[in-house]
């Protein structure tokens, strides 16, 4: 894929089979995308009178222009890509703190919050699968194994999922089957059974975006 134009990725799309050079974040980075997630849990909560959504908005309008010129491509930015950081360093997905982890199995501590809420205390719906196919992707890929994506991800939902509370999660390996690869997964309350999941990943062979 070395030199291929994407028009999804609007740029010159490189090998992501092969190892490269991650982003170095600078001093505060992490802090910076944990304000931001802050902020969605406060604006969700929100309800401000007419001249503090003018000057939130002036706010937040001022801060967005002032990033514009920092923005890069898809494969130099830093949102996402920080592994090592909960989260990823993404405000999109609810932070998974990995607790352990080797090629077979993830334990981790999940938090919902405000952000993520769906109705009467409980996280939406689509929120779950959200952290399910990131850490799932995350064990799925590991070990050095080539890159492979999510062709199914089946969730049930067997109790609400609390907002405000630590949870526990579990992914697991099942098996692999020449280029398919099926894991599970768990997320507890306690003893209580929230959601579990199946997901299937096939690895990508050479040319698939
Ligand atoms: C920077 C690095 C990032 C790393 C990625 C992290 C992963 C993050 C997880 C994601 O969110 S990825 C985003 C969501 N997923 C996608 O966008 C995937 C879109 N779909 C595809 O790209 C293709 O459908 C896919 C690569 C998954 C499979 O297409 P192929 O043409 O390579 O599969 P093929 O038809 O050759 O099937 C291979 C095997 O998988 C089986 N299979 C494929 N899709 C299936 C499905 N949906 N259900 C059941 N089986 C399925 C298929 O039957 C077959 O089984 P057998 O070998 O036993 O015959």
């Amino acid at each position: 894929m070395d030199g291929t134009v994407s028009a999804r990725s609007g740029g010159r799309r490189p090998n992501w089979w092969k190892p490269r050079e991650r982003p170095v974040p600078p001093a505060g980075y992490p802090e910076m995308i944990e304000a931001m997630r802050l902020l969605q849990d406060r604006i969700t909560a929100a309800v401000p009178d007419a001249a503090m959504v003018a000057e939130v908005t002036r706010g937040l309008t001022a801060i967005a222009d002032r990033l514009e010129p920092t923005a890069r491509d898809e494969w130099s930015q830093l949102a996402g890509s920080l592994r090592e950081v909960p989260g990823r360093g993404s405000a999109l997905l609810p932070v998974v703190e990995i607790l352990s982890e080797n090629e077979t199995t993830l334990r981790g501590r999940v938090r919902f919050s405000r952000f993520h809420l769906g109705g009467n205390g409980a996280a939406h719906g689509g929120t779950i699968p959200l952290m399910f196919d990131d850490i799932l992707g995350r064990l799925a890929n590991s070990g050095g194994r080539p890159v492979a994506r999510t062709a199914y991800l089946h969730v049930n939902y067997r109790s609400i999922t609390p907002i405000d509370r630590d949870l526990r999660v579990e992914i697991r390996f099942d098996r692999e089957e020449g280029r398919k690869r099926l894991l599970r997964g768990e997320l507890r309350d306690g003893d209580v059974l929230c959601a579990d999941c199946e997901g299937l990943f096939v690895e990508l062979r050479p040319g698939q975006p």
